[in-house]
């Protein structure tokens, strides 16, 4: 579109020119004026049209010429001109030049309409992300088969999902030949997995290996305001699509127009109905044979219309997990392959340190690893540098250059010491990998618990657990600082508890006075929150039900952490100590804590030290634009880590 703008605006130019001409002999030369003056003077000037400045004339031997007058006036040009008998014509202004003057008046509007034109085609995708790799208004875009490099080898520890599509890459590498042999042709394969964990990657892999073009789009892209824009983009898609089969279509994100039809947005969302209907059309509309494979990728798969998932359209489905240990040791070296390596690395070592990790997390690790290593003017990328990474990941950047006050540090201190124990000394819980008062993030300080392997379910005892140590925080502080001390620090720590408690009553179906049933599904619809699939309201007389024994499993929790903290006060005067000391205490320092004995420097602390291990060294190396930084909430999350809020309906939340 960008292109009819010019077109319009040369095309009036055009015109312009032309009619401003339209009247102008050809032949005519110029004269100045003076001659123009002198010839009229010697009779050789037989006619005149005179057109505001400009005189046009012809002479006695038929010559044609012009001249433009001067602007100040010649009041004896006309006595001239009747002493030697020259016809004079005048001309009115207008008269040549009506076209002209239509179209200069026309033309702003014809402008405002061009640029009208392009912005709505703009909006419309158009002209979109431009370039060579865009096409049409479908706003995909187009990797050819060269331009992909990914191969099955770059994606790893999710063998089960390369296996299953690996047949896909048959099929596209010669769709007649596989149709001849009796394969059964794919259509649709829909990739369902956590953010991060490949999906994206793994679709490109399989076009890398059939060497085929690769189509992509995001499903939010079809999702516009203005109704009829996502069909039509669906449908361009599809017909590029053709035109370059055997090839991959890649929708990213396809909930954004997969979702339910029906349930939501209060009444329904035309615009994305009328995307999906033409989504299912386009899917049922071509030939398996043709050798297009539409692959889409979501993190809900609950979510989505059941019309989708119909034989011919994604009736296959591939689950691309989080990696296990053994795949995040492979995915560690996939993405080590790029970054040297010190000789006392060692992948399995860290692959067991980040359980949950997803492949895209894994990623970042050892790219942030690889920053700690130039910003240290390292040649190589060692132990130390992944294990920094790592924490900067689980916990969040550190924050050195915040000043806290003495009793900020103090009350931190009790606070994550009293996580600490809670945890420690409560069954089945994950051990303490490492406490901190270093602000990170949003979080005054952290308490980080990590699992010895990799969990995939959790018992009743292990989430009554997480909740006593989440209250332990809080205690700790009442204990030393009294009632009146008690600061907003556990907010966030106090709705985690609440959330399990509930879940434990409402969802996981862990208590005996209301049974094995699920109460409420939140959440099955984040835009329909409460009346998504399943749910049902429910009875006053429940909810009540369901309050009184949340509230008798926090009760329960909250004195059994109390007890403990009261039998090991010692213990959390000699933690908050070493805390206010060295900072952060790893599970060695934790051991020697809670065996009475005399604690060690935690490894690294000497360099440490030499960051300023006092507040009045951190204060002098604060930066001044830390001080805007702050969030304004962050008394809310003193001592506390700044959560995603969703996080707490699931147990795998090790950061208290
Ligand atoms: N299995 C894996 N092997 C190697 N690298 C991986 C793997 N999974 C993710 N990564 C890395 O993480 C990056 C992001 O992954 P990708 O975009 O494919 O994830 P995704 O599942 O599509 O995520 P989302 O759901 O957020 O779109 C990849 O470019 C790659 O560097
Ligand atoms: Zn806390």
């Amino acid at each position: 579109m960008a292109k009819n703008l010019v077109l319009w605006l040369v095309i009036a130019a055009v015109l312009l020119t032309v009619f401003n001409n339209f009247n102008e002999s050809a032949e005519s030369h110029r004269l100045s004026y003076s001659d123009f003056v002198s010839e009229v003077k010697s009779g050789r000037v037989e006619k005149v049209i005179i057109d505001g400045y400009t005189i046009q004339g012809q002479r006695q031997n038929g010559e044609m010429f012009e001249t433009t007058r001067p602007a100040l006036s010649d009041p004896k040009l006309v006595d001239d001109l009747f002493e030697n008998n020259v016809v004079i014509e005048g001309k009115q202004p207008e008269q040549q030049s009506i076209w002209t003057q239509l179209l200069v008046a026309s033309f702003p509007i014809l402008v405002i309409i061009a640029v009208f034109m392009f912005f709505m085609r703009q909006m419309q995708g158009g002209g979109g992300k431009g370039g060579p790799m865009s096409f049409g208004k479908s706003k995909a875009r187009m990797m050819s088969e060269d331009q992909i490099k990914t191969t099955f080898d770059d994606v790893a520890g999710v063998e089960e999902a390369k296996e299953d599509v690996r047949e896909l890459v048959d099929f596209l590498r010669d769709p007649g030949k596989f149709q001849r042999l009796g394969g059964h042709i794919p259509r649709g394969v829909l990739m369902a997995g956590s953010p991060g964990t490949g999906k994206t990657l793994l679709a490109k892999a399989i076009a890398g290996e059939a060497k085929v073009p690769f189509f992509s789009i995001s499903g939010s892209d079809f999702v516009e305001m203005f109704v009829g824009v996502g069909a039509s983009r669906v449908r361009d898609m599809f017909d590029q699509a053709k035109k370059n089969a055997p090839c991959i279509i890649f929708i990213d994100e396809i909930d954004a127009v997969g979702r339910h039809r029906g349930v939501g947005m209060g009444g329904g969302n035309d615009e994305r109905e009328q995307t999906l209907n033409q989504l299912l059309v386009e899917m049922d509309g071509f030939e398996g044979s043709e050798g297009i494979i539409v692959i889409a990728a979501t993190n809900r798969p609950d979510v989505l219309d059941p019309a989708l998932l119909r034989p011919g359209r994604f009736d296959r489905q591939v689950h691309v997990g989080l990696p296990d240990i053994r795949g995040r040791e492979k995915i560690l070296k996939v993405h080590m392959r790029k970054v040297p390596l010190g000789e006392d690395v060692k992948p399995e070592l860290i692959a067991r340190g980040t359980p949950g990790f997803s492949g895209a997390d894994l990623a970042n690790l050892v790219n942030e690893a690889a920053l700690f290593a130039a910003r240290a003017s390292k040649r190589t990328v060692g132990m130390d540098q992944f294990e920094k990474a790592k924490d900067k990941i689980m916990m969040g950047a550190e924050r050195k250059s915040m000043v806290m006050s003495e009793k900020e540090r103090l009350n931190t201190a009790y606070h994550e010491a009293g996580h600490a124990i809670v945890g420690r000394l409560m069954p089945e819980h994950d051990p303490v990998y490492k406490v901190s008062i270093i602000p990170r993030g949003r979080a005054l300080g952290v308490t980080m618990f990590l699992p010895e392997e990799d969990r995939y379910s959790h018992s009743r005892q292990s989430i009554m657990s997480n909740i006593c140590s989440l209250y332990g925080g809080r205690i700790a502080e009442e204990m030393t600082l009294g009632k009146e001390g008690v600061t907003t620090g556990a907010s966030n720590d106090i709705q985690r508890a609440t959330s399990f408690a509930r879940n434990m009553v409402a969802k996981w179906g862990l208590t005996d006075e209301l049974g094995p049933l699920l109460y409420d599904e939140e959440e099955s619809d984040p835009f329909n929150r409460g009346y998504g699939q399943g749910a049902k309201p429910l009875a006053e007389e429940t909810q009540r039900r369901i309050d009184a024994e949340t509230r008798k499993i926090i009760d329960q929790c909250y004195s059994k952490a109390e007890q403990i903290l009261e039998e090991n006060r010692d213990i959390l005067e000699s933690m908050c100590q070493a805390l206010m000391k060295y900072e952060t205490i790893d599970s060695k320092q934790i051991d020697q804590l809670m065996n009475r004995e005399s604690v060690t420097a935690p490894g690294g602390w000497v360099e440490e030290s030499d960051k300023g291990d006092d507040t009045g060294a951190k204060a002098e190396s604060a930066e001044p634009s830390v001080d805007t930084d702050e969030p304004s909430d962050q008394s809310d999350s003193s001592g506390d880590q700044g959560v995603d809020p969703d996080v707490p309906n699931s147990p795998d939340n090790n950061l208290h």
